[in-house]
């Protein structure tokens, strides 16, 4: 099996002033050129994993223990400064909502470019020709126009689209992507996701995509990792996931997932036997970990 360009291992964080853990020994692994889901209803901890592997977790959260690899390079071990480098020429994010990402006082081309000039040292004059290019590949008309607009001048779809070729610029081997469609339509999400496989298949970036939605999942994704209260609860290829889900929460998600062709089948909650089995097993997981750290 082909190494983890990806590997997160038992990764554990927790709120600083009660010691709640968000995420309970995560592991996951994005291989190169591999497209992995990483799915979970909202309050999972898929943002968290995300900033995790960035190294931003919020102020608050602490690591516990767990290690986050990129091409087998441990990040925790990097000082703030060689991490940024070291991230900044291999993954990129596309985050949820485009508008608070993008700088509102900086013209889309330098939104672009900047990275380039800044983190791979390209001349200015090349990474200007780059952003232009990569806004075409993204399918935005007249690219130059566009390259001297703000971000409050486009819609919520070019946005993500000038994100996308963001994050595609400076060839990265691995993207984030957090729930890159919430904040938009449906027409213009299945664009963007459209969009997204594309530009993926193309550049061979491997990617971890953050998604409550299995519909996604089975059409962009090979591999997928079900989260549930910071917990990954399932861990297969999706082909498996679908064909044979063994989580009951998964089960769940899929019965919740809404489908075209019988929406009558359409987000069922979830039941309280279910509620209390995942609420169980989260305690038990907790109870064995303390038991563990106790003993050294
Ligand atoms: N800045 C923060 N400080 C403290 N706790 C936080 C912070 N951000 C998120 N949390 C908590 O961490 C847990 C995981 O949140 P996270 O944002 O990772 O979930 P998510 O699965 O990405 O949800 P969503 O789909 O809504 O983005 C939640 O319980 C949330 O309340």
């Amino acid at each position: 099996m082909t190494e983890a360009y990806l590997d997160i291992r038992d990764l554990s964080v927790a709120l600083q002033h009660s010691g709640d853990r968000l995420l309970r020994r995560v592991s996951l692994a994005v291989r190169p050129g591999e497209v992995h889901a990483l799915v979970g209803e909202s309050g999972a901890g898929k943002s968290m994993i995300a900033r995790a592997v960035f190294g931003i977790l919020p102020k608050a959260v602490t690591i516990l223990e767990g290690q986050v690899t990129i091409e087998g390079a441990d990040l925790n071990g990097m000082s703030e400064a060689a991490r940024r480098l070291f991230i900044g020429k291999r993954a990129a994010f596309i985050p949820q909502d485009p508008l608070t990402a993008l700088n509102p006082s900086k013209r889309i081309a330098d939104q672009i470019s900047d990275r380039l000039i800044h983190i791979l040292g390209m001349p200015k004059a090349k990474a200007h020709e780059r952003a232009a290019a990569l806004l075409e590949e993204v399918k935005i008309a007249d690219p130059e126009r566009v390259m001297r607009l703000y971000p409050h001048e486009l819609s919520g779809g070019m946005r993500q689209r000038v994100l996308i070729a963001a994050a595609f610029a400076g060839e990265p081997r691995l993207i984030v992507a957090d729930e890159p469609t919430t904040a938009l339509d449906v027409t213009v999400q299945r664009q963007i996701l459209a969009l997204i496989a594309g530009m993926q298949a193309r550049h061979g970036t491997a990617l971890l995509f953050i998604t409550h939605n299995l519909g996604v999942v089975a059409k962009l994704c090979q591999t997928a990792s079900v989260l549930y209260a910071g917990k990954v609860v399932e861990q297969t290829s999706v082909r498996r996931l679908f064909a044979d889900p063994r989580h009951a929460y998964t089960r769940a998600l899929m019965a919740a997932t809404p489908r075209y062709d019988r929406p009558e089948e359409s987000l069922k909650p979830a039941s309280p036997e279910l509620m209390g089995e995942l609420a169980r097993e989260v305690a038990e997981t907790d109870a064995l970990w303390a038991k563990e750290r106790a003993h050294g």
